[in-house]
This record gives structure tokens, sequence and C-alpha cells, in this order.
């Protein structure tokens, strides 16, 4: 599992740490992280040309030892303070090894294009939001050159992934113990660029948002058993698609065609049930349902189909167009899917107020419904009533495209039909259609039906 944890409990485990440990262990143990991790992206120390951005705080003194590292190594490294003063130890350690203060980005002999790296130690986990004018000046001077962010970019919210002005856009974080919600949660997440975790043995507790890994999606996906016949595996109900929209019934029919349950009903127009049984002949009609998936281009019929499904009483994902039709807790255990747009309708809220603060909104929008809300977007969010948050970290830009939506819902459709809490088919559907619209995307343009082929490669090679 990848967990992210908040400052308050980074916090506390630090100190719980360093009631054993002598004074300045603990940054000596991130210093040598870090200093590791950033000879490995320029691929050694020797004849690099390195620029410390210092802040006043221990973030500053990761950096400047690390740097001395860097130094020791051949590294030519100027540092600029921004701010009062900085990390007294750690500044003298760099200059001891012979590093250089710099008064400016300006003053710099060298162009600035010569650095191989700028090492962002303005702020980290003690930082508020936003950058001071200094700092902005200079990342502006420096904009193409490669930044390493230490523990986080400056100037993002750490425990929300929200931003709310400047802040630094890295190619790699570098960060100490633990994830943290910035690192995971977008907009922050999206500025982190590739996130490397530094173990500096903090002992720490469970946290609220995590990230499922392959080994935790294997152990929670449903395996048959000699035992087991097509119904003992869970039937699912798809109530997807119109004579406007029959493509989203095949596509949804589609996604819940993955194989993990038994078997696949279709509730729909004749029309539209020849045309899904044309292509999956394995489908039948109305019955017995163990979940429910309801919404996926359904146009104006949404609100009516979906009081036919709760009226079963079984779990259901709602998608789409049945989305509107939701305005309060729906008496079944629930999965709700919607995009940002979606859900500010749901909450009465403007779109770019989720898109700003998405951690927020999900929670919100689960306390509200009394569900679990799974909020599409590049690293889409699944959020359960509690406050307790999975990340999908699979997935490429390519899978925001017309339908994937429809094959998601079928897929978590699915998953609830063979027992898994709402939680868990959410999360763990959403990370399996990310790593198979990755495969199917191999670095190009995917549609969605593209996706929906590639979930059975995805569950053969992940079980
Ligand atoms: N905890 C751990 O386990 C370990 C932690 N370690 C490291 O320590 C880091 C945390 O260090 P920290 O607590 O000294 O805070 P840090 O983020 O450097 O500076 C905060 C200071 O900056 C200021 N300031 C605030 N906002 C600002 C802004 N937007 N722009 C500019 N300035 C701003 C503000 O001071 P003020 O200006 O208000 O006087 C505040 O006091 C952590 O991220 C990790 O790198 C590792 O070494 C080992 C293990
Ligand atoms: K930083």
């Amino acid at each position: 599992m990848r967990s992210a944890h908040t400052v308050a409990q980074v916090r506390a485990s630090e100190a719980d740490l360093m009631r054993d440990l002598p004074e300045g262990a603990l940054m000596q143990r991130a210093a040598a992280g870090l200093a590791h991790a950033i000879l490995d992206l320029l691929g050694g120390g020797y004849g690099r040309r390195v620029l410390v951005l210092a802040g006043v705080g221990d973030n500053a003194g990761d950096a400047l030892y690390a740097a001395a590292t860097l130094c020791r190594r051949g590294s030519a490294v100027d540092v600029l303070v921004l701010g009062p003063h900085t990390h007294q130890a750690g500044l003298a350690a760099l200059l001891a090894a012979g590093g250089r203060l710099i008064d400016s980005v300006d003053s710099v002999a060298v162009a600035v294009a010569d650095y191989d790296v700028v090492v962002d130690g303005i702020v980290g986990i003690g930082g508020r939001p936003g950058l001071r004018s200094e700092a902005t000046a200079a990342l502006a001077a420096l904009a193409g050159v490669p930044v390493v962010a230490v523990d986080v970019p400056s100037g993002v919210d750490v425990d929300t992934g929200e931003v709310d002005g400047a802040h630094v856009v890295a190619d790699l974080t570098v960060t100490f113990g633990t994830h943290k919600v910035a690192h995971l949660v977008d907009p922050a997440a999206s500025a982190c660029g590739a996130v490397h975790l530094v173990d500096i043995g903090l002992d720490l507790p469970v946290a609220a948002v995590e990230a499922l890994q392959p080994g935790e999606v294997a152990a929670l996906l449903p395996r048959p058993d000699g035992a087991d016949h097509k119904y003992t595996r869970g039937v699912v109900g798809i109530r997807a698609g119109s004579n406007t929209y029959p493509g989203a019934a095949l596509l949804c029919v589609a996604g819940a065609s993955a194989g993990v349950a038994g078997m696949i009903r279709f509730v729909g127009s004749d029309a539209v049930a020849d045309r899904v049984r044309t292509v999956h002949p394995e489908v039948v009609g109305p019955g017995r349902v163990q979940a429910w998936v309801v919404g996926p281009g359904a146009d104006d019929g949404a609100a009516g189909t979906l009081r036919e499904a709760l009226a079963d009483g079984v779990p259901v994902v709602v998608d789409a167009d049945a989305l509107a039709a939701v305005d309060g807790p729906l008496g079944v255990p629930a999965v709700l899917t919607p995009h940002a747009g979606e859900l500010a309708a749901m909450l009465g809220v403007e779109r770019a107020q989720v898109e700003q603060r998405s951690l927020h909104h999900a929670r919100l929008a689960a306390a509200r419904f009394d569900a679990v809300v799974l909020l599409k977007g590049r690293h889409t969010l699944v959020a359960r009533p509690g406050g307790d948050v999975r990340v999908t970290t699979t997935g490429v830009p390519w899978l925001a495209t017309a339908g994937a939506g429809d094959v998601l819902a079928g897929l978590i459709g699915s998953l609830l039909a063979t027992g898994l809490s709402p939680w868990d088919a959410a999360s763990v559907g959403s990370w399996v259609h990310g790593a198979a619209a990755t495969r199917a995307s191999a670095g190009g343009p995917i549609v969605a039906g593209d996706v929906a082929h590639a979930l059975r490669g995805i569950l053969r090679e992940i079980h």
C-alpha cells in the first residue's frame, strides 16, 4: 500500500523516533537519500552544476546537507537563500565542502541554463500554501532547468493537495518517511513529477489516504474455486443505454464482461438489448442480480431506471445521467461515479471548486450521500463515509475519452456483484481500468472499447 500521512502524523512519529536518536540523525538520513536520488537523476556528480534554493527551515537543511555531498562528488553547487536566514549548520556544511553563496539568479556568472538541476529546499511540511515574491522571481528566471523538490514542491498545501497561488513544479520529488497527501491528490500531485520515497525509519499510524499497489489489488480480486458456479460467482445487472445512446449499453456491458462476475443481465429496450446480445451473446435478460449498474447513456429515463434498480435492495453503481436523481442516501450500498462537473451539480457548487478542492468535495459527497464516491480525474479519488480515501495512480491522459466511464461503471458493478464492498469494488475497479488503459494505449491514443478489451489481460496478470 502506498500510504499518505498528514503533517501532524509525520511530526508525531518523528518526535517518537527522535527520543531514541542523536540530534540531527533524521535529517542526515533524509539528506543522504536526497543526495543519492539527485546523483541518480544526474547520472553522477562530477562536473554537474547545481543550484539550491534554501528557505528558513529544516527543508533547507536537507537540501544543504545533500548539496554538500554533491560538492564532495565533484559538483559545483551554488546556494541562493530565500528569506532572512537559512539552516545554519546545513549552510556551514555546504560552504565547507566548496559550495558558493549567490545573491540572486541574475548575478551568476554562468548562464542559468547551464545549471543541471535546481534543488527546491524553500519549504517542506512546515510551509504555508503559496510562494513569496523572491521565490517566484527566482523560479521564473530558472524556467527550463530540471527541478528536484525536497519533500514536497514548495507552495502546495501538503495535507489537501490543493494549490493556492504560485508553487514549484518539480520533475522529481524526494520525500521522507512516508508519502504525504500532496503526492497523491491533484492538483498538487501533478506538480510532483516522479516521487521517490526515502525510508528514515518512522513508525507510522494507519493513513486516511492511500493508493492500492498491484499486490493489494491481486489480494482483493475475487477468485472462483472448484465449488463455484455462475450464480455463486455473482450476477451483475446492467441498466444502461437508450435508443439515443445505445453505445453506452455496449460499453458498460463490455466493462462488466471482464470476467469477474459469473453472469450479466441486461435490462433495456428491445432494440438496445438486441444490439447488446449481438456483440455479447452470453448476456441474458431480466432476473435476480447481486448488483445493479444504472445510468450510462440512460438519457431522460435515468430517474425511473434508478428507482427500479433500488427496489431490489442490492448494491448499486450510479453513473452519468442517473447521478442527477441522487439527492440523499439511497438506502443500499452504493458507488457513485461522477466526474467533477457531475459532482459539482450534485453538491450545488461550481465545477472549478470541485477541481481545486477535489479531496474535500469527494469526502463531503461520501458523507452527504452515505455512499462511496468515485471522483474521476487524472488521479481518481475513491472516498467512503468516514473520510478514508483511495487514490488511483494507474491510467494515462489518453483515458479521458468518451465511453471510458461506461466501461468503468460496468467493471465496478461486476466486482460489487461478486461480494466486494463498495469501497473495494470501486478502488480495485478503478485501478484495473487505469492499468488496462495504460496497456491499451502503449503511449498512443485509445478509445473506450480498447480499454474494455484490455481488462482481461490485466486481470490475468495480476492474479
Ligand atoms: N518531520 C520529519 O520527520 C522530518 C523532516 N525533515 C525535513 O524538515 C522539513 C520540515 O521542516 P520545518 O518544520 O522546519 O519546516 P519547513 O517546511 O522547512 O519551513 C517552514 C518555515 O518556512 C516559513 N514558511 C512557511 N511558509 C512559507 C512559504 N510559503 N514561503 C516561504 N517561507 C515559508 C515559515 O517561517 P516564517 O517565515 O513564518 O518565519 C516556517 O517556519 C520537512 O519537510 C523535511 O524536509 C527531515 O529533515 C527529517 C525528518
Ligand atoms: K520543498
